[in-house]
C-alpha cells in the first residue's frame, strides 16, 4: 500500500461543504482510504491577495493508485465540485494538490512530487505539521517541523484553526 498526503483548499462558499464533499468523494473510491485528517484552518490568500480567505486542510491517505491515478481522481473531484479555471492562484471551489507520495521524487509534465511550492506555504505546512510533524521531505533533506520553523512569523499568523480535526471526522 502507498501513502500520500493531499492538501485541500477552497475560498468560495459554502467552503465547509466543499471540503466535506471532497472528503466524501475521495472516500467513495475503493482504492483510497483516509487515514488521518488535519483540522480545518482559515487562511489569508497567498499569491493573488485580492480574494476571500481560504479554508485549508491536509489529509493522509493510503492508496493502491499510482501517483497519476491519484491525480486523475483529485482532478475529477475538482470538476465534480464545479471548479472553473480562472486567474492563476485565484478563487476556487476546491483545489486538491498531491503533496507527497511515499518518498517519491518525480517530475513529469502533469505531476511534480513533492509539490513544488509546499515548502513555502504556511497554509499547507501548518496542517501537515499537525498530522505528520516528523515526516521527511527527502528532496529538501528536511522534515515538516523544520520547514515550519523556517516560515516567516507573518505567514504563520495568517493561518488560524477554524474547526478541530475531531469535528471534521464526525
Ligand atoms: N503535486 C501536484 N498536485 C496537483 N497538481 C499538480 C502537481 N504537480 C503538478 N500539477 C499540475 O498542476 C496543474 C495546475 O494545477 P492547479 O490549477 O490546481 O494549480 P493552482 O492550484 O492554481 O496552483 P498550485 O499548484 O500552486 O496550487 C495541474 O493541472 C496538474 O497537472
Ligand atoms: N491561503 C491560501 N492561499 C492560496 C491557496 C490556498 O489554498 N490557500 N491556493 C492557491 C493556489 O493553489 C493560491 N493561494
Amino acid at each position: 500500500m502507498n501513502t500520500g498526503y493531499i492538501a485541500l483548499g477552497t475560498n468560495i462558499e459554502p467552503r465547509e461543504n466543499h471540503l466535506k464533499e471532497a472528503l466524501r468523494l475521495l472516500k467513495a473510491h475503493s482504492e483510497i482510504t483516509i487515514e488521518k485528517v488535519s483540522s480545518i484552518y482559515e487562511t489569508a490568500p497567498v499569491g493573488y491577495t485580492d480574494q476571500a480567505d481560504f479554508l485549508n486542510m491536509v489529509v493522509h491517505v493510503h492508496t493502491s493508485d499510482s501517483p497519476v491515478e491519484l491525480l486523475d481522481k483529485c482532478q475529477e473531484i475538482e470538476q465534480q465540485l464545479g471548479r472553473k479555471r480562472g486567474v492563476r492562484f485565484g478563487p476556487r471551489t476546491i483545489d486538491l494538490d498531491i503533496l507527497l507520495y511515499n518518498h517519491e521524487n518525480s517530475k513529469t509534465e502533469r505531476l511534480i512530487i513533492p509539490h513544488p511550492r509546499m515548502h513555502q506555504r504556511a497554509f499547507v505546512l501548518i496542517p501537515l505539521h499537525e498530522i505528520a510533524p516528523t515526516i521527511l521531505i527527502q528532496a529538501l533533506g528536511k522534515n515538516v517541523k523544520e520547514l515550519v520553523r523556517e516560515l516567516p512569523e507573518t505567514d504563520i499568523k495568517d493561518v488560524r484553526i477554524w474547526m478541530k480535526s475531531e469535528s471534521v471526522e464526525e
